[in-house]
């Protein structure tokens, strides 16, 4: 039996709805339960907290909550953990617990940038080496990133209708606007920024933690046939743009405190700039975090991949200090997606378990046995759902708290004949 993701270590943000009450309120999830913090705030549960701000607990999003600074988020949660072991209260209070079956779930966060990053070294080098171009110099210098679309960012459960865009069939044929064939989806992890920074300043990598508000999980779904027709200069634009997929719980930065880890096997190579460099021993610098992706086809299921978020070249730390470096500033719920989450990690047969999108199955020696024939040709078909999962554990491998569930069914294409005359 899967164990349940919302333990006492956990305690994540959600904005949830009912039948009896549809407008969204703030939640968090325990247990089986969505726990509606702005009744419990009117129960003193949060009371004499240093630096907080009455209301921030009465919104449709956490954006205000989250702007609140990390000591005061930290005393909050420690209110919360001591109201839930030590008064033992009464689940069955429907007016503070409801059962998460009973829950329609909706975006955690207002958002206004949303960025996207291509920070894993097996992803980078798998995806150049089937254009047959070496990784960019840039690459290894910077964590290198696009701005996507803020509007395709949608709550876990919303289906993926199959885009359209231009492309040729074939290399060499002439283009057409068609529905996308090689629709393919990214395992990542969703960041979500707190405490802004204001324009004109930056951050130091030592001190970005501060301005994280926590991690979701996030399905960058990609058109790669739109994608690879479009990208030359500018990056990816329709190809990423119909829909980006997040679960709907944020685990705060604060839970991921106890499983702080060392990035990577391998230092970085050319020594990166100051304000990327993490001070000390690195074994805080980023997170362990596994994550999964399973597609379901035809009431099947099958493991697509297993990672870690330790995996990546650039920590999700250099990530954000990257984000705002220019000076841009960085507003409370913004949100940027880590990157597809490959690793060189093989399964015990030996096979690459660790690609973490099916482009990079095209490729000789990364094809599973376990998956179907067809996969790395059709990549998603109409009817498929992919549903990707994270799970954090302890030192003996015991799961101490999970991200819940980032999942999304593919809808066929629209019926063109209209638009094509
Ligand atoms: O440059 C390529 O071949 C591929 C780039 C991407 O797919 C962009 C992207 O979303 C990066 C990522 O998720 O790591
Ligand atoms: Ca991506
Ligand atoms: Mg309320």
């Amino acid at each position: 039996m899967t164990p349940n993701p919302f333990t006492i270590h956990n305690l994540p943000y959600g904005i949830v709805s009912t039948e009896d009450n549809p407008r969204p309120y703030q939640a968090i999830a325990y247990k089986e339960f969505a726990i509606d913090v702005g009744t419990l705030e009117t129960h003193g549960v949060f009371d004499d907290i240093p630096d907080y701000r009455s209301g921030v607990l009465n919104k449709p999003s956490w954006n205000a909550f989250a702007s609140l600074p990390s000591h005061t988020r930290l005393a909050f949660r420690q209110k919360l953990k001591t109201y839930l072991e030590s008064t033992a209260p009464n689940l069955s209070d429907h007016t503070i617990f409801t059962p998460l079956t009973q829950c329609t779930m909706h975006l955690p966060m207002h958002t206004s940038n949303y960025s996207d990053f291509y920070c894993s070294y097996e992803h980078a080098k798998n995806c150049s080496d089937i254009f047959g171009f070496p990784i960019s110099q840039g690459w290894y210098h910077l964590p290198q990133v696009y701005n996507g679309r803020t509007s395709s960012l949608a709550v876990s459960g919303t289906p993926i209708t199959r885009p359209c865009g231009i492309f040729p069939l074939e290399p060499g044929a002439q283009p057409t606007f068609q529905a996308e064939t090689k629709l393919d989806f990214e395992l990542e992890i969703g960041v979500w920024i707190g405490n802004p920074v204001p324009r004109g300043q930056r951050l130091n990598v030592a001190n970005a933690k501060e301005h994280i508000f926590g991690l979701t999980l996030l399905n960058d779904w990609s058109a790669r046939q739109i994608q690879f027709f479009e990208m030359q200069p500018l990056g990816p634009f329709h190809s990423k743009g119909s829909l980006t997929s997040v679960s709907p719980w944020i685990v705060p930065v604060e839970a991921l405190e106890e499983v702080a880890a060392c990035p990577r096997s391998y230092e970085q190579y050319p020594p990166v700039l100051p304000h990327l460099s993490w001070p000390g021993a690195e074994d805080r610098a980023t997170w362990d975090v596994h994550v999964e992706a399973t597609l379901i086809r035809d009431g099947i299921s099958y493991t697509l991949s297993q990672s870690n978020l330790n995996e990546l070249h650039w920590t999700p730390l250099q990530q954000v200090t990257h984000l705002g470096s220019a000076g841009e500033g960085l507003s409370a719920g913004d949100c940027f997606g880590t990157g597809t989450i490959s690793s060189s990690r093989g399964n015990e047969k030996g096979e690459k378990i660790g690609l973490s999108c099916i482009w990079e199955r095209q490729l000789e020696n990364a094809r599973m046995q376990s998956l179907p024939d067809d996969l790395h040709e059709t990549l998603l078909k109409d009817g498929d759902e992919v549903v990707m999962s994270a799970w954090c554990k302890g030192q003996n491998g015991e799961i101490v708290f999970g991200f819940g569930e980032c999942r999304g069914v593919v809808m066929p294409a629209p019926e063109l004949k209209e638009y094509q005359k």
